[in-house]
């Protein structure tokens, strides 16, 4: 489907890699967005777009490209600043009247899935940080890829954007994907007792461009 619901079938060259199965309008808090849903062939896993406005042919369309995160998400959760950032980057785009979140499935705990998340959480609660929580389960710190993200955002036409993230390695990832990323926007949300050494060990062992102390 195109932006305004047509049919239509994402390609990157000749190689199919997913399905664009559907896509209505969507009223939200941040006033009327469309909503895509895409699926990669193969696969149940179903990824979203989050589209305001007309992103076809578009050079630096707002973007986010945010990681599924059900606790940050959905119920609030404060370990993590995920939640504030995609209302955050929701809010931005409204008031831009233009832009898109692209919402990845999968991505639950850089990759690892939720019930490991939560195994980590429980190690971190023993004073392990999150990066070392994740290697004593045996399990690899980061491993997302934004292959389908970049799809995405070719599918929905746009020529470059400008990246709404902290961090270094997504950016470099779309590029290699071919995204033209123009500029990164810092997100920066509120640091509090539950998520300050969540966001440290970002910016230490991750490479995070948190701008604190
Ligand atoms: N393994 C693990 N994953 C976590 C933890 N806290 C949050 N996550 C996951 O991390 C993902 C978010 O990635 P982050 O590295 O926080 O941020 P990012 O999206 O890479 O970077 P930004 O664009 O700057 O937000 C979500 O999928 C969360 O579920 C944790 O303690 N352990
Ligand atoms: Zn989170």
């Amino acid at each position: 489907m195109n932006n305004n619901g047509e049919q239509a079938t994402a390609t990157a060259g000749s190689d199919k890699i997913f399905d664009h199965v559907a896509s209505s309008l969507l009223p939200t808090k941040h006033g009327e967005f469309r909503i895509h849903v895409y699926q990669p062939i193969g696969e149940t896993v179903e990824h979203v777009a989050m589209v305001k406005g007309e992103l076809k042919d578009q050079e630096g369309v707002l973007v986010r490209v945010h990681s599924e995160c059900l606790t940050g998400d959905i119920f609030g959760s404060m370990r993590c600043d995920c939640g504030e950032q995609l209302d955050a980057a929701l809010a931005r785009i409204a008031e831009a009247g233009q832009g898109v979140v692209v919402y990845l499935r999968g991505h639950e705990g850089r990759g690892i899935g939720l019930a490991n998340k939560i195994k980590a959480y429980q190690l971190q609660d023993q004073g392990r940080d999150t990066v070392e929580a994740n290697l004593d389960l045996g399990l690899p710190v980061d491993i997302r890829d934004y292959e389908v993200a970049a799809h995405i955002l070719g599918d929905l036409g746009v020529r470059s954007i400008r990246l709404m993230t902290n961090n270094p390695r997504k950016m470099k990832k779309l590029a290699d994907y071919g995204v033209k990323v123009a500029e990164r926007i810092p997100v920066l949300t509120v640091h509090t007792q539950h998520n300050i050494g969540y966001l440290r060990t970002k910016q230490e062992k991750l490479g995070h461009m948190l701008d604190f102390e």
